[in-house]
């Protein structure tokens, strides 16, 4: 029989008075990481916080492991983990306390895995909340979230704020949940490192809009960087994927997305001579889009 989507949003629309998540489509299946890449106020956590039911969409359509959202949220929410960097624990209570609380709510909960997760983590669960840094703090919402063992893992900004080693502790305990091949990840990071090496999908929010969702491989292979000589000073072809272009003398470095193998060749046709074609990094395809996004919008208020 076929699992349901781990995930699927259609046309999902919200309005802020200065704010408007348009019309996502986002969809993975059970067993995938779907990494959310985009700029502050780009709309990640509103969109996570619809899939997590916490506040309900103005249009459109969210299924989580086949369940409705939000009108289907006290089924979904048994199977859901959710990780966030502004989640509430009681200041005054210790880690001890608050695992019994999720223990004591869901049948699910793995003593021994916890106690695998705590030593792993370095973490000592008679240490009360308040005391706790903002890397142990993460931990310890961490090992809350991923003892319940749940299908989906919902991690908005996990590792924020964190040091090299901490980062780097959580991102193995997030490689390590998806052991079982039907766990499913959404999460996520303005470090695009973490999502490139961890994740399986990828979506680029920018504006409240999805600019791009796609497979990890297709999202990155899309994306090329060609150098350029033009010593006639000859225009660039008016190409549509150009999504970036800098000129230093005769030197030019273009940006293109939709990249195909006819692509030098326009450039060639056009009088130019193409020195370099090469691929991106998740960072420089962020960089790129933003820039992009930013000069477009300087454009139309200047026309
Ligand atoms: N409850 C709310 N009322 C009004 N505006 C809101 C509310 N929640 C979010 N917004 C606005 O929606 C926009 C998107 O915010 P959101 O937190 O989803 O972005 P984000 O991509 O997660 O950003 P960051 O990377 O900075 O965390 C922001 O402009 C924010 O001010």
């Amino acid at each position: 029989m076929d699992l349901p989507l781990a995930i699927q949003c259609e046309g999902v629309s919200k309005r802020y008075p200065h704010f408007h998540l348009q019309n996502v489509d986002l969809s993975f299946e059970q067993g995938t990481v779907m990494g959310l890449v985009g700029p502050n106020g780009a709309g990640k956590s509103t969109l996570m916080r619809m899939v997590m039911g916490l506040i309900g969409p103005d249009s459109g359509s969210i299924r989580v492991l086949g369940h409705a959202m939000p009108h289907d949220q006290i089924a979904a929410k048994r199977h859901i983990g959710f990780v966030a960097e502004d989640m509430r624990l009681y200041e005054s209570e210790t880690i001890a306390f608050h695992m019994d609380f999720v223990r004591s709510i869901f049948d699910s909960w793995d003593d021994d895995y916890a106690q695998v997760l705590l030593r792993r983590l370095d973490l000592n669960e008679k240490q009360k909340v308040k005391g706790l840094s903002h890397g142990q703090r993460v931990k310890a919402t961490l090992v809350l979230a991923l003892a319940r063992r749940p299908s989906l893992l919902v991690f908005d900004e996990p590792t924020t704020g964190l040091d090299p080693a901490v980062r780097k502790e959580v991102l193995d305990e997030m490689m390590n949940a998806l052991a079982d091949e039907t766990r499913s990840i959404l999460f996520s990071s303005h470090n695009t490192l973490d999502v490139e090496q961890i994740s399986d999908y990828i979506t680029f929010i920018y504006g409240g809009r999805v600019v791009e969702s796609s497979n990890k491989e297709d999202f990155l292979d899309g994306w090329r960087r060609l150098r350029l000589t033009n010593p006639h000073n000859r225009p660039l072809p008016d190409l549509p994927n150009i999504k970036e272009a800098q000129q230093s003398g005769q030197i030019w470095t273009v940006t293109v997305n939709q990249y195909d193998d006819a692509l030098p060749a326009q450039f060639t046709q056009a009088g130019l001579t193409v020195t370099a074609v090469e691929r991106l990094t998740l960072e420089e395809i962020f960089l790129s889009i933003v820039l992009s996004a930013k000069a477009n919008i300087q454009m139309k208020v200047a026309s």
